[in-house]
């Protein structure tokens, strides 16, 4: 495969203007169709057909660390898990291996916790320029009360969050009322103010990948900054179907509008060649300009330990053992 042409550290920050959202255009909305079986055949034929060169790996590697928002989501963290997951944002891979690969300042896209460790991360990314994520809105099955979800977002914000993973709700596109949809979401959007909004569909949870085409334009046109996919916790999270569909999406809405909606599959990420496969799908249905972390995160909490891996083997030749790579 092509090489990636810019190194990390040439990247420029965030460039784009921020998607203003549209008013509600449900023609628009129910003209998306999904023509399942060819999008499952494109898909397969992807992870076999896409081969990093060797000498190319390193550089893909790298990419794919520098969209990670590097997660961690149970009802067991504490300060200390999240502190050394903090830790391995700033220096993601042995110093050593950056100094090989010509990028010392490596750092991962974000960090992503709950709201309860927003102050525990913003305090150890200090001076890093890694932004923190924060879950919102009930996450993951969003379905506390809509003002108590607002005052959540508000209260992460406040918190020191830059940005925002809200959930939809589900019930509004399985009953599809894009209206009820669009409301939530542009009030979502309203509430964030300044810190980013991620909106996650739960795809696994949307019943078809019409249904996922639909919601992902709908949260668009309300004003959402990424489309994710899931929150981790359903029991089908990303896939490569699924995220041809939203990939599509975005580019029908960058073709209408001209802003760039940014995409995040999370959940169930966890081997390099797998992000590797996520990568080239991305350059060939949206361009470089989106295998940015401005534009483009995974969410994922062990896919770092694996990519840290087959960067030493790249280099050294030998893989080390995963207790080796420990997350947090
Ligand atoms: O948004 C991120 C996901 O919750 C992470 O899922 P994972 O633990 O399967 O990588």
């Amino acid at each position: 495969m092509e090489q990636i042409t810019t190194t990390v550290t040439q990247l420029p920050q965030t460039l784009e203007p921020r998607n203003p959202g549209l008013p509600l255009d449900l023609d628009w909305a129910l003209s998306v169709q999904a023509n399942t079986s060819a999008i499952e055949r494109r898909c397969a034929s992807l992870p076999g057909r896409r081969s990093v060169k060797k000498d190319h790996q390193a550089a893909w590697l790298a990419r794919a660390i520098s969209c990670i928002d590097l997660t961690t989501l149970s009802g067991d963290d504490t300060a200390g898990r999240v502190k050394r997951l903090c830790a391995k944002a700033r220096q993601p891979v042995r110093q050593d291996i950056l100094q090989q690969i010509g990028l010392p300042h490596l750092t991962t896209g974000a960090v992503c916790v709950y709201h309860d460790m927003i102050e525990t991360a913003v305090t150890a990314l200090q001076g890093s320029g890694i932004p923190v994520a924060a879950v919102s809105t009930g996450f993951p099955a969003g379905l506390s009360p809509l003002h108590l979800r607002i005052e959540e977002i508000r209260e992460s914000v406040k918190a020191g969050a830059s940005e925002i993973d809200i959930v939809i709700s589900r019930r509004h596109v399985l009953t599809q009322n894009w209206q009820a949809l669009y409301d939530e979401m542009a009030a979502f959007r309203t509430a964030c103010g300044d810190a980013h909004v991620k909106a996650i569909l739960a795809t696994g949870e949307l019943g078809s990948l019409r249904n996922v085409g639909r919601a992902s334009l709908i949260c668009m046109m309300a004003g959402a900054d990424f489309i994710k996919t899931s929150t981790g916790k359903e029991s089908v999270n990303a896939t490569l179907p699924v995220t041809l569909v939203m990939l599509r999406a975005i580019r029908a809405y960058y073709n209408r509008t001209g802003f760039r909606v940014g995409y995040k599959p999370a959940g169930g990420i966890s081997k390099a060649k797998d992000a590797i496969t996520y990568l080239a799908l991305i350059k060939e249905e949206l361009g470089d300009r989106w295998l940015r972390p401005d534009l483009f995160r995974f969410g994922a909490s062990s896919l770092l330990g694996d990519i840290e891996r087959q960067l030493e083997h790249h280099l050294t030749g030998g893989y080390s053992a995963n207790h080796r790579h420990p997350m947090g």
